[in-house]
């Protein structure tokens, strides 16, 4: 029998933690020209003068939260060193925080004793607005708050409110400098002339990383993390490589390297190559696909089985008018009604946005217009697979059966 006794593993990894999320770098390479501005907009700190507000915006995984960290705790160090400035950061991720009322509730919170908490229901906003300029002015100095994830705030007000509350006269003693962080980059563009004048007064923009600054940062990862030669010399290239070609973001990059090095930990290798790298992009890939698929809608969903339908069949690509009587029928199976042409259109786009189908534009001149033909872009398996349960709700389409019956068959395994 296998024996499954555990042994200490130390052969490649010096510091395996130095690759999670949580860790935090003591230097950020490859964002220099970034944080150069970033650090122009919070110099008036340091000269006694009143903060500016910051925007800063740029796609997932662009290092704004670790500049952001970086330059605050830098600064407050720097801080320290004159008398006339007291200076303190509240920060807060408004994940989950859908309103003004909630972000204004979290800061009084933040900001307050944990014995003297307020709920987060019963009080009017204008009564917790009150006591959070209490609590700020309590602080007294310079107070930067950052609010990460600030597009997930459904209404402007606090945003209008915190930059203007010296003004109209409900702070007395702080001076407050807002910073704002959002990865949508329609968030700017939505908000009210008043509220962007006064939140974006600088603005600093993350574009993705190239492979040249991928290559710097998980070069110093791999100081921290990996022992000597652990890695092969194409190892750190090749993830920086498909970062760049993936979208840039730091965050998988980094993912990359620690499942390329989960695995060849796996086989018991002496050293991480190449093709654990492959294998790991593969792997995550499909973890990507699987949790994507599971976070659509319903009828994403379908119309998507439609799709594979029509694959496992060869009728692909195929344009929306032949994939929308198979999402009827499938709609029919449920007892739902199909959506709309357009909804439909809607849906196959963002299928593509995710990378599970691929859309090509056709161009038939003259005689037959512009028109979009569609089809699968990862293995029809893996696709079965990510919609296990639409298939068991819709039913079993004989085309796909092959393919379900063998998703069964490896669960027995
Ligand atoms: N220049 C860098 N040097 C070292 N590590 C970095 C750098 N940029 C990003 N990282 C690391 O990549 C991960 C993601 O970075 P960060 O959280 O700053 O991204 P973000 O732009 O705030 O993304 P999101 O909008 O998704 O929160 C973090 O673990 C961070 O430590």
């Amino acid at each position: 029998m296998t024996s499954f006794s555990f042994d200490r593993d130390n052969s490649l990894y010096k510091n395996r933690d130095a690759l999670l999320e949580e860790y935090t770098p003591n230097n950020l390479v490859g964002r220099d020209d970034e944080l150069e501005e970033y650090h122009a907009a919070l110099q008036p700190i340091i000269n006694g003068e009143a903060p500016s507000n910051i925007f800063l915006y740029g796609k997932s995984g662009v290092g704004k939260t670790a500049a952001t960290r970086f330059l605050l705790n830098q600064l407050q160090e720097d801080a320290a060193r004159y008398d006339d400035i007291t200076l303190s950061v509240v920060e807060i991720n408004c994940d989950g925080l859908n309103s003004s009322y909630q972000v204004a509730v979290r800061l009084v919170n933040t900001l307050r004793d944990p014995a003297d908490q307020i709920s987060n229901t019963g009080y009017p906003q204008a009564q917790v607005y009150s006591f959070l300029w209490d609590e700020l002015d309590e602080l007294n100095g310079t107070i930067i708050i950052v609010l990460d994830e600030v597009d997930h705030i459904n209404d402007n007000s606090i945003l209008y409110q915190i930059p203007r509350a010296r003004s109209n006269g409900y702070l007395e003693h702080a001076k407050i400098g807002l910073i704002g962080i959002s990865n949508d980059l329609s968030f700017r563009d939505s908000l009210s002339a008043k509220v962007r004048s006064s939140l974006c007064e600088k603005e600093v923009s993350f574009p993705p990383y190239d492979a040249t600054e991928l290559q710097k940062v998980l070069s110093q990862r791999e100081q921290v993390a990996f022992h000597e030669n652990a890695l092969a010399e194409d190892v750190i290239p090749l993830c920086a490589a498909y970062g760049a070609q993936d979208a840039g973001d730091a965050r998988q990059a980094l993912d990359l390297l620690l499942e390329a090095g989960d695995l060849a930990r796996k086989d018991a290798a002496e050293q991480v190559v190449d093709h654990h790298v492959q294998e790991a992009r593969r792997k995550l890939e499909r973890d990507r696909i699987m949790e994507g698929v599971a976070d659509l809608t319903q009828h994403a969903r379908l119309i998507l089985y439609a799709l594979t339908s029509l694959e496992a069949e060869d009728n692909s690509p195929a344009r929306s008018r032949d994939i929308r009587p198979r999402y009827e029928q499938l709609c029919n199976h449920i007892g739902t009604e199909a959506l709309t042409s357009r909804r439909m259109r809607d849906h196959l786009a963002d299928l593509a946005m995710l990378g599970v189908i691929s859309s090509t534009e056709k161009n038939e001149g003259m005689s037959g217009g512009k028109y979009r033909e569609h089809a699968l872009k990862q293995d029809l398996h893996l696709v079965v697979s990510a919609l296990e349960e639409t298939i068991e709700l819709a039913g079993v389409h004989e085309s796909i059966r092959p393919y379900y019956q063998s998703l069964l068959d490896e669960r027995e395994d």
